[in-house]
């Protein structure tokens, strides 16, 4: 198998508070997977030992088949990353930036090539203080990709966008042709970009799958409402038949309610939480 990144018991706690409990997760060649979870469950603390910048207190992790502890500049070569915004480059002009940071890599993309490849053909002598919020962002991930990595981290790429600005990006990410890990809190990002899921919830994946066999996986109770009542179930078909055998007939103004993916996600949640 073809495993990108491969983490099995991963614990990491700062001093007292334990924040992973024992991840596991693989990502393979090709694959966006999405890291999913609330705030504070963990992925950046994830990612960063993904990316070497942190040491983990147990586990095994491998990216790349590195040890990211002992990850060398040819390792981290083939990595990319997606910063949130290069804020601190206002004067710099586009191409230059680009230029610079392609020139830390050994084969990376011809830097016009890259330009025109995430629309921002023409822009190569903009400085970067002056690009709208949507030509910073594809800035930011031409800065990721620069290098032609193998594994790409985005962490919570989104945040803060408006919906219009959301598309785009994820238009964007879509085309992109390299492995992803993604973080992010919202499920509808992780359902458009991810081919699978992995939800971290109080340091663990309590669940992971395609959006399809989460939905399966983590559905939430349906609502049954009548004439007379209401109930959660988790077999709202039987519950109707009863119904149906009680009235001895037609049940007045039934109603099945099966959860969303949101709804059941945030149950999912919820019960780990309680
Ligand atoms: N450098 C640090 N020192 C101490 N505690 C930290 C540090 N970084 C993160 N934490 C704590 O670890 C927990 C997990 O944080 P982390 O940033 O990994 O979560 P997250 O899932 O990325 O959250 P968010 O979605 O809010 O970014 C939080 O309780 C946070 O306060």
């Amino acid at each position: 198998m073809d495993a990108v990144i491969s983490v099995r018991g991963l614990r990491m706690s700062y001093g007292r508070n334990e924040v992973l409990r024992g991840v596991d997760l693989e990502v393979r060649r090709g694959e966006t997977v999405a890291l999913l979870g609330p705030n504070g469950a963990g992925k950046t603390t994830t990612v960063e030992i993904l990316e070497g910048f942190r040491l983990p207190s147990a586990g095994e992790v491998e990216v790349l088949g590195v040890d990211p502890a002992r990850g060398d500049d040819a390792w981290r070569a083939r990595l990319g990353v997606v910063l949130q915004n290069w804020r601190d480059h206002p004067r710099w002009r586009v191409g230059e930036l680009l230029g610079h940071v392609a020139a830390h890599y050994p084969a990376p993309w011809n830097t016009g090539e890259l330009l025109d490849a995430l629309g921002l053909s023409g822009k190569a002598t903009a400085k970067v203080g002056r690009l709208s919020g949507g030509q910073r962002r594809r800035l930011d991930v031409a800065l990721g990709v620069v290098g032609r990595p193998d594994l790409l981290f985005l962490d919570e790429p989104t945040t803060g966008f408006d919906p219009e600005a959301r598309r785009e990006f994820h238009d964007l990410v879509r085309g992109l042709d390299t492995t992803i890990l993604l973080t992010t809190h919202d499920l509808a990002e992780a359902e458009r970009l991810a081919d699978r899921i992995a939800v971290l919830v109080e340091g663990r994946v309590a669940v992971s799958g395609t959006p399809a066999e989460l939905a399966a996986a983590v559905r939430a109770p349906s609502r049954v409402r009548w004439q007379d009542g209401c109930e959660l179930t988790d077999d709202p078909s039987r519950l109707a038949w009863e119904l149906h055998q009680r009235y001895g007939g037609p049940v007045p103004d039934l109603e099945i309610r099966r959860p969303t993916l949101e709804e059941s996600y945030l149950s999912l949640i919820d019960r780990s939480a309680a």
